[in-house]
């Protein structure tokens, strides 16, 4: 089983509650597609309290921060979707992409792709700010044009009951979790909104 996290755009905070989902199900993480550092890994790996998940190396580490087709371009190599395959492991999998769904990996495949290839359920990140509806409903578009299963929205920043309202009215998915604006994000933190997500995803 594996989920794939995807956001509304990039810095939404995909890898934020990917330590979350891997806290509360003790589920292993990959980042497929790197483009700059810090890694995601790493991030990940400095926000995680529990022992049994276990972190898997990208399948394409790229050196510079922009959309990975251009990183990959700078850095002389050519992303091909073949080249995605499931880490070996009997966990749960928490699959976390790169900007939004249709950030490109090359002239043709998009990071979304990638779900669809691996059978992932989607978890949509959409954080909250003005023109985030707009963005939240673009992007539910995409997911639902293609046909993949989402397994839930995840609401992150200061709430905004009518921005959470219409956008769950309009797509009939569920909420799983809302996670505040924070003035620290630690491991206390992660193990806080993992006590509450475990509770929507059982
Ligand atoms: N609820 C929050 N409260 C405070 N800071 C947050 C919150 N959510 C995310 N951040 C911060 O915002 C930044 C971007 O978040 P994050 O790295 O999770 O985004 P991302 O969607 O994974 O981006 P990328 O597309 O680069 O993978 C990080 O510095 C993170 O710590
Ligand atoms: C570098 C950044 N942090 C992400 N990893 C990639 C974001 C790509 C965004 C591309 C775009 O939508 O314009
Ligand atoms: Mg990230």
């Amino acid at each position: 089983m594996n989920y794939f996290v995807t956001g509304i755009d990039t810095d939404s905070g995909k890898t934020l509650v990917s330590a979350i989902l891997c806290e509360a199900l003790e589920a292993d993480y990959w980042k497929p597609v790197q483009a700059g550092l810090p890694r995601d890994s790493d991030t990940v790996k400095g926000l995680i309290s529990n022992t049994a998940t276990r972190i898997h190396p990208e399948a394409y580490l790229l050196q510079t921060p922009a959309s990975p087709h251009a990183a990959a371009k700078i850095d002389g190599v050519e992303i091909s979707l073949d080249n995605f395959r499931l880490p070996e492991t009997m966990n749960t999998l928490i699959i976390e992409g790169a900007g939004g769904c249709l950030v490109p990996l090359n002239d043709r495949d998009f990071v979304i792709d990638i779900a669809r290839r691996l059978h992932s359920q989607i978890i949509l990140v959409a954080d909250l700010y003005l023109g985030s509806i707009n963005h939240t409903l673009l992007t539910c578009e995409a997911l639902t044009n293609r046909k993949l299963p989402v397994k839930g929205i995840i609401f992150n920043g200061d709430t905004n009951a009518e921005s959470e309202r219409i956008i769950l009215h309009h797509t009939g998915w569920p909420r799983l979790l809302n996670i505040s604006k924070e003035k620290n994000i630690t491991r206390e933190t992660v193990r806080h909104y993992a006590h509450q997500l475990k509770s929507s995803l059982a």
